[in-house]
């Protein structure tokens, strides 16, 4: 134990003389290189981390305890935002690396043997799976059958990476596969999109303030746009996302759970569960979308991409109306729509409200105003902002639209905002799975994308695949699909260019 973390504080409510260990399967991988020893290495420089915390990684890799340490290390001082070298000295002592292979039950034996003599009495245990898809099911069965499954000492939870499943039904196989090991208790479905600060700031903008909430409905909302935006392509990940596309990759998870943050009624509490309830009662009353409500595109020069068959219909685009039977939001179209190789990152949820009556200023059918809206920029320019109309100076009645701002960086200096692995982690030690996907809210959004999916495998006629510039918005339907409403996507906020 004389290598064990020191105390350091862990945040309000946790013991911090618990004994923790944390097993990455995959650790030699991307996912652990670029994202999850980043996040935990500023944990522990936050002092966030709790006292005995063991980092153990798995993989297949001959690699001692020193060459796991040096290749992490690496990776932190890339893709960490600060890395000093008295802090990471303190931690590496900490991290440690079994060599075995994922099929092999006497391996999680002897991977159990050896967390006993690294931590003896070590009460809690955080397995992350950071693993491809298929290994989800048999690596739980493999901890079930070795014993490192079951609570009797200390809580065991495993942490899932998306994508869960590829359709409604597998989605289901694999939920029996986690849960035949793990109770829904045990089990934290990482949605990386709800540990971004300004994903979480949704549910306080809307109710730790009282000035939106009684706007945030029908009769006030004329439409609802989410847009996530990437500049990039597919890069080095046609193998895996030719055979997914834009609705698996990005819809299913991360633009659902916007949706979901943005639409769901008030919940009693913070708690995990009072949260996840709204969630899925919400995406529980998402009309299924109609085929006619749906766009898709793929980017120029996506064929040539590694690994992408070179006659793909694989949709990189794609642009969505959906409609929330519900009290709240009744007739009122939610526009959805997201992109990989489009003119800018950017991701924003933008609420537009309903034009004034037309009484006083002679707007000719409101033709003169730019309706107000509220825009949440996710990212990269994270922040808030109103836009109203005011009066020109000087003018007799001219009017223009001019913003109310809220930029994080300029009202929290000096702070840099976390990757999102970090909040998530945490809360996975902690067991508050707030944050963290459930298995009825995967399978809500399944059961919407779904029928998409396979209207389009179906016939190409169907929304036919319209192929779009690089650095462009996407295809020129997106923009008909909003008009045919009367709207128009709301550019120029949240750093989304104008057209
Ligand atoms: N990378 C990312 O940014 C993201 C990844 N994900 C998901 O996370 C998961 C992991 O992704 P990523 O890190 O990119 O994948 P990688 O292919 O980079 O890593 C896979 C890891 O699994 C290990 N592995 C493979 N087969 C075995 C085996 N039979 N026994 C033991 N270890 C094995 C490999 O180690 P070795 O070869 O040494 O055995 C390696 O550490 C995937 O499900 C992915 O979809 C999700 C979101 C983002
Ligand atoms: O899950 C995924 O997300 C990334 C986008 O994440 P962001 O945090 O950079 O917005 C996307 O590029 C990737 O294809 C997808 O698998």
């Amino acid at each position: 134990m004389a290598n064990a973390i020191k105390h350091r504080r862990y945040g309000k409510g946790m013991k911090t003389n618990t004994p923790f260990t944390i097993v990455i399967f995959g650790a030699s991988g991307d996912l652990t290189v670029r994202k999850l020893m980043p996040a935990l290495y500023h944990n522990f420089q936050k002092n966030r981390l709790p006292a005995g915390l063991r980092i153990v990684g798995f993989a297949r890799r001959d690699w001692r305890d020193e060459d796991f340490r040096e290749e992490l290390k690496k990776g932190v001082q890339a893709h960490g935002a600060s890395f000093e070298d008295a802090i990471w000295n303190e931690l590496a002592p900490s991290i440690h690396y079994f060599r075995g292979d994922l099929d092999a039950a006497k391996d999680y034996r002897a991977l159990q043997a050896h967390l006993d003599c690294l931590a003896p009495g070590a009460t809690g245990c955080l397995y992350y799976l950071a693993v491809a898809p298929d290994f989800i099911g048999p690596v739980c069965a493999h901890l079930k059958a070795a014993g490192m499954a079951a609570e009797t000492h200390g809580f065991r939870r495993v942490i899932i990476e998306k994508p869960f499943g590829r359709d409604l039904t597998s989605a289901r196989a694999l939920n029996r596969e986690v849960h035949e090991a793990f109770a829904e208790h045990q089990v934290f479905r990482i949605d990386h999109y709800l540990g971004k600060e300004t994903a979480q700031n949704i549910i306080f903008l809307r109710f730790a303030n009282t000035f939106f909430e009684p706007v945030w409905n029908r009769r006030y909302v004329s439409n609802v746009q989410i847009t996530v935006a990437e500049q990039v392509d597919v890069g080095r990940r046609g193998g895996y996302y030719d055979k997914a596309g834009v609705l698996r990759d990005m819809f299913q998870n991360h633009l659902m759970q916007l949706l979901a943050l943005v639409s769901m009624e008030p919940p009693a509490s913070l708690d995990a569960d009072a949260i996840r309830n709204e969630k899925v009662k919400v995406l529980g009353t998402v009309r299924p979308i109609s085929m006619a409500d749906t766009v898709r595109g793929q980017y120029e020069g996506y064929r040539s991409a590694k690994d992408v068959a070179p006659d793909s219909q694989t949709p990189t685009y794609a642009a969505v109306k959906l409609f929330i039977d519900n009290w709240r939001w009744q007739g009122i179209p939610f526009y959805l729509r997201s992109g990989k190789a489009m003119i800018a990152k950017s991701s924003a949820i933008v609420v537009e409200f309903q034009p004034p009556p037309d009484v006083i200023f002679n707007l000719h059918g409101n033709q003169g105003f730019t309706p107000n809206f509220l825009s949440i920029c996710i990212q990269p320019d994270e922040g808030i902002q109103l836009r109203f109309e005011t009066k020109v100076p000087d003018t007799v009645a001219e009017s223009r639209s001019v913003n109310m701002s809220h930029s994080y960086h300029e009202a929290f200096p000096g702070i840099v905002l976390p990757d999102a692995y970090e909040r998530l982690l945490l809360d996975a030690l902690k067991g508050d799975a707030a944050l963290f996907a459930r298995n009825d809210d995967i399978e809500n959004a399944w059961h919407l994308m779904d029928p998409i999916i396979q209207g389009w495998d179906a016939s190409s006629r169907v929304s036919p695949l319209e192929i779009y510039p690089r650095g462009s918005w996407g295809p020129k339907a997106a923009d008909a699909l909003l008009a045919k409403g009367g709207h128009a996507w709301r550019m120029g906020c949240c750093g989304l260019p104008c057209n």
